[in-house]
């Protein structure tokens, strides 16, 4: 699975707001906008396009636009704090949900909320979701696509723990990871260390 870490110091100042833990809710969130737009951006590089002609107040000349507008799918709730920045970035993409919270005993992800399209072949989705850390939403999540005919799943986090990582290489699926880091690995309540805490908790208050 390739790996994408968007190593680039704009990225790293609104990455360290998000990890300070003195940030207060309405900090975090407004960074991680911020952060989103450089993810996306990077994660939109090699994006194919079309050209057709545009006409200048001076001339006709190539213009473009994306060969295939992407499906954004948000993970609630923290990946709710990506899709408005996403969205603004690519205004053709559409959007599906969904939603799951891990159980704290076990780790592993309740479900509670799908709402995708039916087919998704042919169409790039982009999984938006701040934490990877054991995978198991991720991958989850990705299971739901893969379903629904998905071939080109790109998830963009905040910070990926290297058992999230390998999880999402071992699940097979046809995805790559654009993140803005590789943290250390998990602590026994499956945290990601050094992390930034519960991503949803810290942007919305805790369930
Ligand atoms: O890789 P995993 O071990 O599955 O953990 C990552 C998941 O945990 C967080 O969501 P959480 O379950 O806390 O729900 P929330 O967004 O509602 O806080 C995060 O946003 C991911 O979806
Ligand atoms: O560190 C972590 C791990 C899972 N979910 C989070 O929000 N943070
Ligand atoms: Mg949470």
């Amino acid at each position: 699975m390739n790996t994408h870490v968007v190593d680039h110091p704009l990225a790293a100042v609104l990455l360290t707001t998000m990890r300070d833990a003195r940030s207060d809710n309405a900090t975090f969130r407004a960074a991680l906008r911020r952060l989103t737009h450089m993810l996306v951006y990077e994660a939109m590089r090699e994006a194919p396009v079309d050209t057709f002609d545009v006409v200048t107040p001076i001339a006709t000349t190539d213009g473009v636009r994306l060969s295939h507008p992407p499906l954004l799918v948000p993970v609630l709730r923290a990946g709710l704090g990506m899709v408005e920045q996403a969205s603004s970035l690519i205004p053709q993409a559409r959007v599906g949900f969904v939603g799951m919270a891990r159980d704290e005993d076990t780790h592993l992800p309740v479900p509670y909320l799908e709402s995708l399209p039916a087919d998704l072949s042919g169409i790039p989705v982009y999984v938006l979701d701040p934490m990877l850390a054991t995978g198991g939403s991720m991958v989850h999540t990705i299971d739901l696509l893969v379903a629904r005919g998905a071939t080109d799943v790109t998830a963009v986090c905040v910070v990926a723990a290297p058992e999230g990582v390998a999880a999402l290489t071992a699940s097979g699926h046809p995805v790559r990871l654009v993140t803005a880091a590789v943290d250390e690995g998990l602590n026994g309540d499956a945290f990601i260390v050094p992390g930034l805490g519960d991503a949803g908790d810290r942007q919305f208050g805790p369930r």
